[in-house]
């Protein structure tokens, strides 16, 4: 097979010229942006794609489109390597370049890349493409495949599925397999199986209740959530809202309500103490919340997801009597209670590393048992050989909790953070122990805390060290952080500049709502003043803090 790399540059030139000529950059979760300018950077990533298999021997190599929590006019794209992992770092600089050049320097570009790369691009490559409901998405999914069809590698396309089942669609073709079928259908039969199996035909126990309302952000995540519903046999009761008929995110999803800290709109929560989750736009996240017999809102974030499983991974383990090594992994975000809670009360190691799951991930992999999630509930546990065969060699003995802890194992998508496999996981731990909110909740007491987003010229003058926790430039910065926070009792606060959008994020904490409100407004005034801001009413002096998000 030979290519004529000349076919790419003409497929650039008259189908996806570059219209934009921002720089991208390939961010926390790829390249994200307005859909409008995207074309190109999209027939570039089915190019890229295809080079990275054949740099892989024809693994498969993912591709999804998504721009996930963002709002209706955005659009993203990002790989996904074969064992379900983010892109290796040295390729996000080699997709950066890629994206970044003219159209005339395409050509040369891809040439250059085949050569440092010693690629044979007579070999196979094999990618795959799925998408987000976005109304773009289709036009974008086209030029992904152009890309890929350009430089004659195959292509197949899965549609509109979640961020998490395309993870499970390589990591199942490429293990052969051994993870599970790489269909749709072999996705469901996987994890409602497994659930299905746990939970047996009890399904209520002591105060847990077999009844969840469901958030969609009106994004997939719904659509598969009806999926599930259809073949699950009633062993979870579930009412899906914001379906798809409205915007993508727009007052709902799992950023909305993590971030508002409120409920979703168009989602009658009118009984109290009733289980609601949300998930975001491509359902790689998940919150819980629920309101109380005061009418008052909680949320139960990915922080209390991962002590909750963290406690019932610790009981598994220790009933199996088995010797694993665990560690829970969490970032900056995270609430300092949590934190106190897993070290102090679980006894379990954690490690803080920068947002993004990539790193998270790439930390977790470090023990037989890694808990990783973000406080905004993107997360999943891995689990090591060691503790795979330990475990099947301990069930084969006739152990019973082992038995389970196979389920249990099955029933979780190891290869990325999944919303509906996190909600099936949370489901089967309150069940067991027959817990209602309230009983989860009461685990500990969250500080409060806020996020502000503030718009800066240029957020990239902000740099940071120690996981995102130090600000580095601009120089004084983080001094004047350190003097404002000592003015608050158990304070913390860190500013670093988003990978996804065009902000700078604040997060504050504090003992109080009222300490950690004027700690957020003290630090983003501060950060205006000092990185740049580009509209200065963005922070508001009276604390009311409706106008920043
Ligand atoms: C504070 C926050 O929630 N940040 C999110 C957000 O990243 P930023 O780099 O903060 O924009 O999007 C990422 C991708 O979805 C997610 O991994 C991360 O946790
Ligand atoms: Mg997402």
């Amino acid at each position: 097979m030979s290519i004529n790399l000349k076919t790419i540059y003409a497929f650039a030139r008259e189908m996806y010229p570059k219209k934009s000529i921002e720089r991208f950059q390939y961010g926390t979760a790829g390249f994200r942006g307005n859909a409008d300018f995207l074309d190109s950077a999209m027939f570039r990533m089915g190019v890229l794609a295809t080079l990275r298999s054949r740099v892989l021997g024809g693994s498969v190599v993912g591709v999804m489109i998504t721009a996930s929590h963002n709002p209706e006019p955005d659009n993203g794209v990002k790989l996904i390597d074969p064992k379900g992992e983010m892109l290796d770092p040295n390729w996000e600089d080699i997709a950066t370049e890629l994206v970044n050049v003219s159209d005339q320097e395409l050509e040369e570009q891809v040439a250059k890349i085949i050569k440092e790369n010693k690629i044979d691009v007579s070999s196979q490559s094999n990618v795959y493409v799925g998408m987000d409901n976005r109304y773009h998405s289709p036009r974008l999914l086209k030029a992904v495949s152009d890309g890929v069809i350009a430089l004659k590698g195959n292509v197949k396309e899965y549609g509109i599925v979640t961020t998490p089942m395309m993870h499970y669609f390589v990591v199942a073709t490429n293990s052969k397999g051994v993870y599970g079928q790489a269909t749709e259908e072999g996705y469901y039969n996987k994890l409602i199986t497994a659930f299905e199996k746990i939970r047996g035909n009890k399904l209520e126990n002591d105060k847990y209740r077999n009844y969840l309302l469901f958030d969609g952000a009106n994004g997939v995540g719904a659509r598969k959530m009806l999926h599930f519903i259809k073949r699950m046999h009633k062993s979870l009761n579930v009412e899906v809202f914001n379906k798809g008929d409205g915007k993508i995110n727009h007052e709902c999803g799992a950023d909305y309500v993590k971030v508002q800290q409120r409920c979703p709109v168009n989602m009658p929560v009118t009984d109290s103490n009733v289980r609601c989750v949300s998930v975001d736009g491509d359902a790689d996240r998940v919150v819980y919340f629920f309101t109380d017999n005061d009418g008052i809102f909680h949320l139960l974030d990915g922080d209390r997801i991962a002590t909750l499983v963290a406690d019932y991974l610790i009981d598994l383990v220790k009933s199996c009597e088995l010797e694993l090594s665990m560690g829970l992994v969490q970032t900056a975000y995270a609430n300092g209670a949590s934190t106190d809670y897993i070290v102090n009360k679980l006894k379990v190691p954690v490690s803080c590393v920068s947002t993004g799951v990539k790193h998270l991930h790439h930390k977790a992999l470090e023990f037989d048992i890694g808990i990783y999630f973000e406080a905004n509930g993107h997360g999943t546990i891995i689990f090591s050989t060691k503790a795979k065969q330990s475990i099947t060699k301990a069930a084969d003995l006739g152990d019973e909790k082992a038995q389970t802890f196979l389920l249990v194992i099955d029933l979780i998508n190891e290869t990325v953070g999944d919303a509906i496999s996190d909600i099936l996981l949370v489901e089967t731990i309150l069940h067991y122990k027959g817990w209602d909110v309230n009983e989860w909740l009461a685990c500990y007491d969250d500080l409060p805390n806020l996020q502000l987003k503030i718009k800066v010229q240029d957020r990239n003058v902000i740099t940071t060290a120690d996981a995102e926790r130090v600000c580095l430039t601009p120089v004084g910065l983080q001094e004047q952080i350190n003097n404002i926070v000592l003015n608050y009792n158990r304070a913390r606060s860190f500013v670093r500049p988003s990978g996804t959008e065009d902000v700078v994020r604040v997060y504050a904490e504090a003992a109080t709502q009222e300490e950690a409100e004027c700690l957020a407004n003290d630090i983003g005034i501060l950060v205006q003043k000092m990185a740049g801001g580009i509209e200065p009413n963005l922070v508001h002096p009276n604390k009311s803090f409706q106008a920043h998000f």
